[in-house]
């Protein structure tokens, strides 16, 4: 019996970003390995005209969930929706609600944050370090609280080479950015900004530090403890392979690339790639759920999820596999086919955006409007370019994790939990999970048919024979150009052509020779 599993058991749980990536897989676990806990409270917000209800039905009817109902087959009565929205003060709960929250929870899980890069700060410091704040002051008047899990991001110290297990104090105290910010206007804001988030790329890296040590700071005497994944990726095993339903991370590029948007990016090969399958970090988050409540360890402790010092891949292996998996699994309706070149020098990135991402999206413009169509992909290639741009800091160097907290904690579960809250990445076998990552995306984010397949190969195969006619066209052309104004270039191609006729007489003389 796996004593992780049992622990959840009767436990009423409070999980905010339950609607999130990580959210709907943490919660699909635990109903899945602890069907007799007694109730999961997830804050939610009506979003796109959809109501709390609505959302959890979303949720629940999900491929994601079709386990869950054949083994908790009462789980919707197991969810409590509560209105909440992380921006307003007290998250706008109801008085009840809040009541019914503070008087029952036993553990909480805070996954709920803004993961946007070009976030403003106001906007990233309400959602990762003000509501981290307020969520902690309601833990502190819970009675029942045994843990409280707080996700963080293995990049919230990017600007370090090597990462420990600690939280790093940040040069501006949380509490004074959040007290300036309340009186500070937008534009001051903005010329602020570079100058507090310092050698950190983004403000989401940076308000996830002032997360972490409000934590630390806010923590009293609850049990608390912060986990730091890398890039979270597709599930690796649970419930099954290949499953992802957003564009954060590499999904979104993976999609770009195998459309033919994206041939070419600034991106170190060499470079480790530090994903982690997001099954693995809520195996991890449950673990630690467990760990942090029955051991009750004295300080905050940190456990980093990442890959890198297990069991490496780098950003080259990692796009080849993903450029060979689109040979067998190609996507449906390419703008180009999928090609990759990874380059590290500015001046080539430059060219390779004119030439292999604006040029073709000008061009197809250019048809669309003579075709009666509204342009469109100049604008797509745009927001794809400033995407992969702030995607560019992280692919370009590598980053030392210790484990040391993740591997104790690996050996003080029995073998029954290490089996069902499996986070040791050194068994994962990076080709086939990239393979099934790629399969992943295209039959749940993009909800392509496999069926369409073959179809989908011969489209490739028809953008390869325009490709080559294009490129022969244009050769033609430059060379007839070229011949019209240069006397060299016409000294050129008289030797090619008599050299060709030579070499075709010769021929011809010695096989009838032979015969
Ligand atoms: C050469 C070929 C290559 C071949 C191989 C290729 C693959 C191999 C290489 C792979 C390298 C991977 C590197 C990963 C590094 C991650 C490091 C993470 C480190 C920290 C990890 C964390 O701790 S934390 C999670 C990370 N946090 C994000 O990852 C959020 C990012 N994101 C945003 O910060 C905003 O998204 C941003 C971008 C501002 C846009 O902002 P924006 O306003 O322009 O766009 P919006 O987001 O509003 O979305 C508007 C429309 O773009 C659609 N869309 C959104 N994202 C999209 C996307 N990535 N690709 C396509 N499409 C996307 C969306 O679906 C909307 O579509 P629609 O309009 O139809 O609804
Ligand atoms: N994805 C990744 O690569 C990584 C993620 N992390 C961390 O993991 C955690 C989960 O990330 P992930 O699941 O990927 O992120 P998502 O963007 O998928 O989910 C974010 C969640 O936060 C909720 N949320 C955002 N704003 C509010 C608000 N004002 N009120 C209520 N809820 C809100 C969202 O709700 P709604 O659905 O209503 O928008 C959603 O449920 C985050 O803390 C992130 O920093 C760490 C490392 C990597």
């Amino acid at each position: 019996m796996s004593m992780i599993a049992a622990f959840y058991g009767g436990k009423s749980i409070l999980i905010t970003g339950a609607t999130g990536f990580m959210g709907k897989v943490l919660m699909e676990k635990l109903f899945r390995t602890s069907p007799d806990l007694k109730v999961i409270y997830i804050l939610v917000r009506p979003k796109a005209g959809q109501t709390l209800q609505q959302r959890v039905f979303q949720i629940l009817n999900s491929k994601l969930f079709e386990k869950v109902k054949e083994v908790c087959p009462n789980v919707h009565e197991k969810i409590r929706a509560i209105y909440a929205d992380l921006n307003q003060n007290d998250f706008g709960i109801s008085k009840e609600d809040m009541q019914e929250l503070l008087s029952c929870t036993n553990i909480i899980f805070h996954c709920a944050a803004t993961v946007r890069f070009d976030d403003t700060l106001r906007h990233a410091v309400q959602l990762n370090v003000t509501a981290t704040q307020q969520l902690l002051l309601m833990a502190s008047q819970m009675p029942k609280l045994e843990a409280f899990i707080h996700i963080s991001t293995a990049f919230s110290n990017c600007n370090l080479k090597h990462i420990d297990e600690v939280i790093y104090p940040c040069p501006v105290e949380p509490k004074k950015i959040i007290d300036s910010l309340e009186w500070l206007d937008d534009a001051i804001i903005d010329e602020i900004t570079p100058k507090l988030i310092g050698d950190r790329p983004n403000t989401y890296t940076y308000t996830k530090a002032l997360g972490e040590m409000v934590v630390q700071q806010e923590s009293g005497n609850m049990n608390i403890a912060i986990i730091r994944p890398s890039i979270v990726g597709a599930t690796w095993q649970e419930p099954f392979p290949g499953w992802v339903d957003n564009l954060n991370g590499p999904s979104g590029l993976i999609i770009a690339a195998g459309k033919g948007f994206l041939r070419a990016i600034k991106a170190t090969p060499m470079a480790v790639a530090d994903l982690i399958p997001v099954d693995t970090v809520v195996n991890l988050t449950l673990a630690v759920g467990w760990y942090t409540a029955v051991h009750r360890p004295k300080s905050t402790l940190v456990y980093h999820c990442t890959s890198g010092n297990f069991n490496p891949c780098n950003w080259g292996k990692m796009g080849f596999q993903i450029l060979a998996t689109f040979e067998k699994i190609p996507l449906e309706r390419a703008f180009r086919r999928p090609y990759a070149d990874f380059t590290t020098n500015n001046f080539t990135t430059q060219y390779r955006n004119a030439v292999s991402h604006r040029a073709p999206a000008i061009i197809y413009d250019f048809y669309l409007r003579l075709t009666g169509r509204k342009p469109r992909m100049t604008k797509l290639m745009n927001r794809l370019l400033r995407t992969v741009s702030m995607m560019e800091y992280f692919v370009n160097q590598s980053w030392e994790w210790s484990t040391y907290n993740t591997e104790m904690l690996m050996s003080e579960l029995s073998p029954e939990d290490q089996r069902v809250f499996n986070f040791d990445v050194r068994q994962l076998n990076w080709l086939e999970y990239i393979e099934n990552y790629v399969l992943g995306v295209k039959k749940y984010l993009l909800k392509e048919d496999m069926a369409g397949i073959p179809e989908a190969k011969q489209h490739l195969k028809r953008l390869r024979n325009i490709h080559y006619l294009f490129n022969t066209a244009l050769f033609l052309i430059a060379w007839r150009l070229l011949i019209a104004r240069s006397q060299m270039a016409r000294n050129v191609w008289f030797f090619i052509v008599s050299f060709c006729y030579k070499f075709l007489s010769y021929f011809r003389a010695s096989s009838t020779l032979k015969v």
